[in-house]
Parts: structure tokens; C-alpha cells; sequence
């Protein structure tokens, strides 16, 4: 197998350049033919994706793709990859903060142990990944981990846009900007309308959402279970949805989210369906696999498509 990989060399607070120093030398070690680009710019991946798909297009069977640094950077290239209708499998190894994706794979958080998956694939897994579309701007897209509107999506950007992320960067201390501003939106986000249309026509609306967030696996903000019957393997995507109610219901809310329960909670509801739609209306944030989408509306469709992935995993149920 030869290797096209994409480095971030920010993720993580910059932990990703490090941990492509120790990857390389092991890669050059065992003589394994590689080329390698790094990101320079927010969305960088997805060109650099467009490009390696065109250049390897009839090397299916023969080149892989694999990504270093964080769940944004494996997003961005994972859609590059589909824009430009490539069949190239998709390896990773997680070096950014959260590192949601590789846990729900059942990659190693440690990068060196991870790059041993990586080669000792002997064939893509296909794994199922989000597909969302929005009517209201015509745009689609896919996704690895969540879309999340509201209370996560609140707090990506807003983290994003403080100086004290870059300060705690520096510190390699990103993480804890999250919970700040975590602490900040719980305070200052008024609740939402969302309209959730299941299959059969039913319709349930939702006065007051807080946490509105459809996954495709376990894992969100950095390990926690927001959806613990989600996986790669099924063709579905949960959707949760909570209302905010009293603080004291809020914080119960959050216990449970933080122990991995609450879609079993009674005061969230769950949605699990191949396919899912449902409408808010008015201008909230949005994310997807932790990138920001911005503050609009939104009219959502979701489904899921396949994409190989290159890499063994420790979960022990064998898929293919
Ligand atoms: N050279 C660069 N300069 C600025 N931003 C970049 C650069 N390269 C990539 N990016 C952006 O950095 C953002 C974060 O990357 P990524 O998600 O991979 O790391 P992370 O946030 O540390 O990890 P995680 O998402 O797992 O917490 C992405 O939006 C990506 O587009």
C-alpha cells in the first residue's frame, strides 16, 4: 500500500506536529512509501482531499488516504474525498483534542498504536457515515461523529472566537475553553423550537430544545457517550433532543450526559431512524463533527452512505 497524508500540524494545540515527527521516522523504518502535505488554512483538507482523489483515481486498490491530526481535519478531508467521487480508502490517526471519531472506530489514542492499525489492514472496512442536506441553503454535506444545533454548536463557536482558547492553547490547555464557555452558554442560550417529522408522517414539536444533536456513533466532546447504541456499522443516526425546562432539570440533564445516560433519560427524547428530518426556526448555531456551520436555520434531512476505511479495530466484533 502507498500513503497520501494529510497533517494538520495544529491539532491538538499543536501535539499533531509532534506526533508526525515520530510517525514518519517509524514510517521511513519500515521503508513504506508515502507522500505528505500539511494543512496551511481552515478547510485546506478538503482541496488537498479533492486533489489527492484526482490524482489516484484508478489506485483504489492500492492507495490510502490518512489523515493526522483532529475529528475537523479528518471531516474536512473525508468530504473532499466524496466531493470529488473518490473511492480511496480513509485511515486516521488521532493527534487532535477530542479524538472522537478514532473511539468510535475502535482506534488507539495512541498515534504510533493507531499507524499499527493502519498497516496491518489487509482491506477497507466500510463504515457508514451522516449525510446531511438543508433546504434552506440548498447545501449538503457529510459527517463522521454529530450535527449538532444549540447548546454544542454554541459552545465550538464560541470557544473558537475567545482569545482565552488561544491563550490556554499555548498551554496546550484548549479543552478547558470548553468548559468555560460551556458554563457561559448554559446561562445565556434561550431555548428553541424544533419540529421533528418521523417516517410515517408523525410530527412532534419541541417548544423549548436545548441540546439538539443527531450521532453517528457513541462519542461526542471528547469521549462522552451521547449515544452508546450508535455505531459506524448500522445504517442508522440517533437523534436527541432536550427541552430546557428548570435548572434543576438542566443539571440532572447534564449528569446524565456526563455518566452516558441521557437518552435513556426521561426528560430527552431519541429518534433512531435510517433516515431523519426535522426544522428549527429561528437562527441557532450549528457544528458538524466540531467544525462550525454557522448561525442560520435550518431544514434538515439525514441519511447515511458507506465510505471505506482503512485501519483494524480493538473493538472485538469483527464487521467485515
Ligand atoms: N494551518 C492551519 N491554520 C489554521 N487552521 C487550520 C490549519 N490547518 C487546519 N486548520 C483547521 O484547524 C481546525 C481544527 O482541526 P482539528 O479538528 O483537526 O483539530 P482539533 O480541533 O485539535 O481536534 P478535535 O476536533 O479532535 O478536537 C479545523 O477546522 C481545520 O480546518
Amino acid at each position: 500500500m502507498e500513503y497520501s497524508i494529510i497533517v494538520n500540524p495544529l491539532a491538538g494545540s499543536g501535539r499533531a506536529k509532534k506526533i508526525w515527527q515520530q510517525l514518519q521516522s517509524r514510517l521511513n523504518e519500515l521503508n513504506i512509501v508515502y507522500q505528505v502535505v500539511e494543512t496551511r488554512y481552515h478547510g485546506h483538507a478538503v482541496d488537498l482531499a479533492e486533489r489527492i482523489a484526482h490524482r489516484f483515481a484508478s489506485a483504489a486498490a492500492t492507495h490510502v488516504v490518512m489523515v493526522v491530526g483532529g475529528d475537523g481535519t479528518l471531516h474536512e478531508t473525508l468530504n473532499g474525498l466524496i466531493k470529488a467521487n473518490s473511492s480511496l480508502p480513509l485511515a486516521y490517526i488521532p493527534a487532535g483534542s477530542g479524538n472522537d471519531f478514532a473511539r468510535g472506530y475502535g482506534l488507539s489514542q495512541d498515534p504510533m498504536t493507531a499507524l499499527q492499525q493502519a498497516l496491518d489492514a489487509q482491506h477497507p472496512t466500510l463504515i457508514n457515515v451522516g449525510h446531511y442536506y438543508d433546504a434552506i441553503k440548498q447545501e449538503e454535506g457529510y459527517f463522521l461523529n454529530n450535527l449538532g444545533v444549540g447548546f454544542d454548536a454554541a459552545i465550538v463557536s464560541q470557544a473558537n472566537a475567545s482569545s482565552a482558547k488561544k491563550r490556554l492553547n499555548r498551554w496546550h490547555l484548549g479543552n478547558l475553553s470548553y468548559l468555560s464557555q460551556a458554563l457561559g452558554v448554559l446561562y445565556n442560550q434561550e431555548p428553541f423550537e424544533t419540529m421533528v417529522q418521523e417516517k410515517n408522517g408523525h410530527h412532534h414539536l419541541f417548544p423549548k430544545t436545548f441540546i439538539l444533536i443527531a450521532s453517528n456513533h457513541p462519542y461526542i466532546g471528547g469521549g462522552f457517550k451521547i449515544a452508546p447504541d450508535e455505531s459506524l456499522h448500522s445504517s442508522t443516526l440517533e437523534l436527541l433532543v432536550v427541552e430546557r425546562r428548570n435548572w434543576l432539570i438542566t443539571f440532572w440533564c447534564l449528569r446524565q450526559f456526563a455518566r452516558g445516560r441521557l437518552n435513556h433519560s426521561r426528560f430527552a427524547k431519541c429518534f433512531r431512524a435510517s433516515r431523519l428530518h426535522y426544522v428549527t426556526t429561528s437562527l441557532e448555531f450549528a457544528q458538524t463533527d466540531g467544525e462550525e456551520m454557522g448561525s442560520r436555520f435550518m431544514d434538515l434531512t439525514l441519511d447515511t452512505c458507506q465510505y471505506p476505511f482503512w485501519g483494524t479495530s480493538l473493538k472485538e466484533k469483527k464487521f467485515n
